[in-house]
């Protein structure tokens, strides 16, 4: 097959649409752009009706869009989503290089950059990507049915969690989420952050989808994958080693997936290969075109039945899904099913925590806090030596986006404690008694479970001052607050349980929270000079590929009068 009409063919059906009447209807104006037409858009309009787009992070939150809706979207431009057939507001499947996928809802954002998928930390967790990498992004067009049950795999840490309230609060908070087994799923319980593996699903037409395949086989297929996008002398030694005898195409399953026969692979690659390949090609699309062209055999599906099933098997033998499977979403009536969760999925996590290292600029905060925190949880037996009362409470303070939050978490990244996050306005509830006990069983945890951390995020929410109270139930929480931090170390685990708080308005906190004894030390969080905006953006630039020189980043430092960590990493996402 000649690679010339292998893009005629692919544009061709790239411009018929989605073969779902609805779909199409609705994302009327798709177009493709032509191949020969070689503008700067081009390459990105091109892997755009391809589906393949550049993984960059949210812009900002829009505020226009509940809280709890804003986990599941993706942000895309809106000629990014005509061009890759996708409606707003439907689901979406992400499919990264390493194989990994996951379901979310295309948003579009005015103004967002063409060829880019902006994409939450969870997402990117989820589906193994950081800002920079590839990602392929079509509309689900399969069907979309309830499951009927689900079994998720708990974390050791959140076994002894009630069933019961646990599944109550995942049916509330993830409704209507389209879930795949041996992906995560991340839920507040109580104002702590839950994560859940989920291991097999069965949907209500029966289908039972298990868990992802053999990992080794996976990620050789994947590699497999990756070195023949990556390298044009190890494409020409693949295309040596294929095997071109004509192979006949078993019929396709909707659910997935067992390795299929290996000539049935080869016979894959070829077809890939022989899209990729393009010597002498007049129409100048470079490899990365080309290789979009390739993941674009997707959205070819009219024009080219066998490409598209052959597409299929290789993604099957990958153990992953295809848009066109059934997929399955989590109702009310939804049966969820505990057990233990696999100690490999911890390593994963590893690599999105945040270190010290991340954080720019505050090298004489982290100094102070280093000392008071981790000397405390680390050696409890020294202050207990020269009879120093370890500090029980420590405030961070300051304007917001200044790196509260990023401190806290590498506090309790570096510090190995056990950590329990409460999220102010979050753990409020209006039922009469119901923050106070939900505050009470985080610190019996905390207790229990030292040495161990409580961060308190947006504490003048938890705490504002009783005086100007609105209600009982604030005055309540205050008092219980106050109590559960006096009550520290009186089971023994003296210096073995801190308070992290963290607020903008310092001043709105009720003053007894501040007495010695419970917040005694204070840490101000503050905008950056210009030094400190430098070190931020060097650091935040680190791990995406940039021609910024040092005198431009100092410069660009120098200008960012006002700006905070947040702005400066919204400037270099939206860069
Ligand atoms: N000092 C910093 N170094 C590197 N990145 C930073 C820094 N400060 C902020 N950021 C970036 O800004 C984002 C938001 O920061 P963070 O949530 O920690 O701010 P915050 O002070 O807790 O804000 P708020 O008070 O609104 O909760 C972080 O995820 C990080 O990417």
């Amino acid at each position: 097959m000649s690679s010339k009409k292998n893009r005629k063919r692919l544009n061709q059906s790239a411009e018929n649409g989605s073969p779902l009447p609805s779909a199409a209807s609705s994302c009327a104006g798709a177009r493709t752009p032509s191949a020969g037409a070689r503008t700067p858009s081009a390459g990105s309009d091109f892997a755009a009706a391809a589906g393949t787009l550049t993984v960059t992070n949210f812009l900002e939150k829009d505020d226009k869009i509940p809280k709890t809706f804003q986990n599941s979207l993706i942000h895309l431009g809106l000629n990014t989503m005509k061009s890759a057939n996708i409606c707003i507001g439907r689901p979406v499947l992400l499919t990264s290089l390493n194989g990994k996928q996951e379901v979310y809802t295309a948003w579009p954002i005015a103004g967002f950059p063409g060829g880019k998928v902006g994409l939450n930390e969870v997402a990117q967790k989820n589906v193994g990507v950081r800002p920079g990498d590839a990602i392929q992004v079509q509309p689900l067009v399969g069907a979309v049915l309830q499951a009927e049950e689900m079994d998720v795999a708990l974390s050791d840490k959140d076994m002894e969690i009630n069933e019961e309230e646990l599944t109550d609060c995942i049916l509330r908070k993830l409704d209507g989420k389209i879930v795949l087994p041996g992906n995560f799923l991340y839920c507040t319980f109580y104002g702590r952050p839950c994560k859940l593996q989920v291991l097999r699903v069965k949907g209500a037409d029966g289908m039972i989808l298990g868990g992802p395949q053999n990992d080794t086989d996976a990620q050789r297929m994947a590699f497999e994958q990756s070195s023949m996008e990556t390298s044009s002398l190890e494409l020409s030694l693949q295309l040596s080693q294929l095997d071109l005898e004509e192979t006949r195409i078993p019929s396709l399953r909707s659910t997935p997936c067992k390795p299929v026969d290996e000539r049935i692979i080869n016979k894959t690659s070829d077809v890939l290969l022989d899209v990729t390949q393009s010597p002498g090609d007049d129409s100048g699309v470079v490899l990365e075109e080309v290789t979009g062209l390739k993941c674009s055999s997707e959205s070819a599906r009219e024009g080219n039945d066998q490409l598209i099933k052959e597409e299929r098997l290789l993604k099957f033998s990958m153990g992953a899904k295809c848009n066109t499977d059934t997929f399955y979403f989590i109702s009310s009536t939804t049966r969820v099913n505990f057990t233990e969760i696999d100690k490999n999925s911890k390593e994963q996590d590893n690599q999105f925590k945040v270190t010290y290292d991340m954080i720019g600029g505050l090298s004489s905060q982290l100094k102070v806090i280093r000392e008071m925190i981790e000397l405390p949880l680390k050696q409890p037996e020294l202050f207990k030596t020269y009879g120093i009362p370890a500090p029980r409470g420590v405030l961070l303070y300051g304007p917001p986006g200044t790196g509260k939050t990023m401190i806290a978490r590498a506090v309790a990244n570096e510090v190995g404690a056990y950590v329990s996050v409460i999220n102010g306005p979050e753990i409020i509830s209006k039922f009469y008694g119901e923050t106070e006990a939900k505050l009470r069983q985080i610190f019996a945890e905390a207790t229990l479970r030292h040495p161990s951390i409580i961060f308190i995020d947006e504490l003048d929410a938890l705490c504002p001052k009783r005086e100007g109270a609105q209600n009982e139930v604030e005055k309540r929480v205050v008092a219980s607050l106050l109590t559960l931090m006096d009550g520290i170390g009186s089971e023994g685990s003296e210096g073995q349980v801190l308070v992290l708080g963290a607020t903008n308005r310092p001043h709105a906190l009720d003053s007894a929270l501040r007495r010695p004894g419970r917040f005694d030390k204070e840490i101000e969080i503050g905008v950056p000079n210009a030094q400190d905006r430098l070190d931020i953006l060097q650091k935040l630039l680190r791990r995406v590929p940039h021609l910024l020189t040092e005198a431009e980043l100092l410069q660009l430092a120098n200008s960012a009068h006002g700006y905070v960590g947040a702005d400066l990493k919204v400037l270099c996402n939206e860069a």
